[in-house]
């Protein structure tokens, strides 16, 4: 990862005070201790610019925190998931950092509402050069879910499932 100057530094400092009122820590500043000397130095580039570029849309509380992506890159490479799903894409960083971690023919069946916050992400997602594992859909993800369901042949090909939207309503797919 490139060095950072005192300038992006403090871009990131903002952003982390934001960001932490969505962690399971309770003190800001132990939060701020693990995103500076565990999360910000594993951070793929991609993810960084996406996450700063999100970081300056009015709805940047919505957004995947950087800690939470490095989770998913985790539990996606133990179990070695390779075909997978998310609901509630937003900028999609949670997507980016899915689709990082996944093989090279690895696959995301991708569900949210607004096409139109994907694509403030998309270019980036393009650039990092995993677009191509992206099968992205637009429109409520409930209909979506029980077409699969109705079909048998889909049965046991998801191996992860990420639900970060409508998720009492989505809960109930769970099985
Ligand atoms: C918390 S945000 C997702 C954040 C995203 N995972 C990230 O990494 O930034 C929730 C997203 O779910 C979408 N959404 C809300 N209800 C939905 C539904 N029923 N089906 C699909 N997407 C939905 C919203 O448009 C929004 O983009």
């Amino acid at each position: 990862m490139a060095a950072n100057n005192g300038e992006d530094q403090q871009n990131q400092l903002s952003g982390h005070k934001e960001l932490a009122h969505k962690s399971l820590l309770q003190s800001d500043a132990l939060y701020q201790y693990i995103l500076e000397t565990s999360v910000f130095p594993r951070e793929h580039e991609s993810l960084k610019e996406l996450r700063e570029m999100t970081e300056k849309h009015p709805w940047n509380l919505m957004a995947t925190p950087p800690d939470e992506g490095q989770l998913l890159r985790m539990l996606i490479k133990l179990i070695n998931a390779k075909n997978t799903i998310e609901i509630g894409v937003f900028t999609g960083y949670s997507l980016l950092s899915t689709a990082l971690a996944l093989p090279e023919d690895g696959k995301i069946l991708a569900l949210d509402v607004s096409r139109e916050y994907y694509e403030l992400g998309l270019p980036i997602i393009e650039k990092a050069g995993v677009a191509h594992k992206i099968d992205f859909r637009e429109g409520p993800a409930l209909p979506v879910l029980d077409e699969l369901l109705e079909d048998e042949s889909n049965k046991g090909t998801f191996d992860f499932v990420f639900v970060d939207a409508d998720k009492d309503e989505l809960s109930q797919k769970g099985d």
